[in-house]
């Protein structure tokens, strides 16, 4: 694929922000991110970027580690993340601006985060994905279709900013799939939701449509489900499906490296570990924009602080009873909310012990100073 800003996803929205600075600063799209160095993509070809002790300089990189990733690998550089910028700072999909020695000088503001809490009290969430247009929330038409997990992906699509789309794989093994494409395009108003058979080139061809040259998708959705089927079948490559990982006699020759892939159409496919592992974070706006109808009846509830569970002047019992509102729902809405605000609750503690840590740090300094004043 010819490697251009339009077909590597760039838009006006990047463009705008560094009009003055195209002159003397190339922008980069970050292909992969390891814990030492990135590799990113321009108009060029393809560059390697990693802190300045790193020993990538003199490595002569052309091509090196990259072999297999199937990324383009013409017009190889080293690049450096300057101090101040880490890898943990920079995602997949990211777009950076790197002066002539390669040096990274800024992120640019992304159109789209996919991003998730780090383990531990650390409160510093860990970016997964960037720019990533659509989210292929993908779930069987068997034992793994599960409402509330659904809505727990697309909580997070909306939080990200992605467009998400459901795909239901599977459709071979099932007698009637219209029935989960209704199921799921229920969730949500104007939701989108295609049964595929995930061998089957014709329906791949249905969810290539929605990754357009220069456009971004990342899978997510339980093992097994068909992820790595639907990436091969999208990108050529070989990437080992889940049967052939627990079968391993068959000591055949696939790809490992992966980030982000070029598709055949022209657009891009983002898969990482990382990806892969994602779960439902703190999300409140993700989850007020799904489930805005109820947040909508809630704010008519007699009380500012009502729990909708038998209160006088609920608005939203009120629209259980009378059928406006599917009680079930409102279950989910409320243990999603529930965890939500969980989460949050570690993040606010977390920085409420910073904040007091460093009060207490400040007065014992101040208690020293005063004595040795005295
Ligand atoms: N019949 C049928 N089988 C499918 C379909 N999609 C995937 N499979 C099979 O389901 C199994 C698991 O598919 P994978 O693509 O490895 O699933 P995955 O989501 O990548 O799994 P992880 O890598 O564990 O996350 C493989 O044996 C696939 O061939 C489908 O649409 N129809
Ligand atoms: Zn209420």
């Amino acid at each position: 694929m010819e490697l251009t800003l339009k077909t590597l996803g760039w838009s006006p929205f990047f463009g705008r922000q560094c009009a003055d600075e195209l002159a003397r600063l190339t922008p980069y799209r970050i292909a992969e991110v390891h814990r030492d160095r990135l590799t990113g993509l321009s108009e060029a070809g393809l560059s390697e970027a990693g802190p300045p002790d790193s020993g990538l300089s003199d490595s002569g990189l052309s091509g090196s580690g990259l072999s297999g990733s199937g990324l383009p690998d013409s017009g190889t550089a080293s690049l450096i993340t300057p101090p101040g910028i880490t890898t943990a700072d920079i995602t997949v999909g990211d777009w950076v601006l790197a002066d002539a020695d390669h040096r990274i000088e800024r992120v640019l503001d992304r159109q789209t985060l996919l991003q998730r809490r780090a383990p531990g009290t650390d409160a510093r969430n860990q970016l997964i994905a960037a720019n990533v247009d659509v989210l292929f929330i993908t779930t069987s038409c068997n034992d793994d279709f599960n409402t509330a997990r659904l809505e727990r992906y697309l909580a997070l699509a909306h939080e990200a900013g992605c467009l998400p789309v459901i795909v239901l794989t599977k459709a071979d093994v099932v007698e009637d799939p219209d029935t989960y494409v209704h199921d799921a395009e229920a969730l949500a108003p104007m939701q989108v939701a295609i049964a595929i058979n995930a061998h089957d080139p014709d329906d791949l061809a249905q969810l290539a449509g929605w990754i357009g040259v220069g456009q971004t998708a990342a899978l997510v959705g339980s093992s097994g489900v068909g992820k790595t089927t639907i990436l091969n079948g999208l990108t050529g490559k070989d990437f080992e499906t889940r049967t052939i990982r627990e079968d391993d006699a068959h000591g055949r020759h696939t790809t490992t490296a992966r980030a982000l892939i070029p598709t055949a159409n022209g657009g891009w496919i983002i898969d990482t570990p990382g990806m892969r592992a994602l779960r439902l974070h703190a999300a409140e706006e993700g989850i007020e924009q799904l489930f805005a109808d109820i947040v909508d009846l809630a704010a008519q509830c007699r009380f500012r602080d009502c729990a909708h569970q038998g209160e006088p002047g609920c608005a939203v019992q009120a629209a259980i009873a009378d059928g406006r509102l599917e009680a079930d729902r409102v279950a989910r809405w409320n243990k999603l909310r529930l965890e939500d605000l969980r989460n949050s609750e570690t993040l606010a503690q977390a920085r409420a012990r910073g904040r007091s840590f460093r009060r207490m740090v400040r007065s014992v300094t101040k208690e020293k100073s005063d004595r040795t004043k005295r």
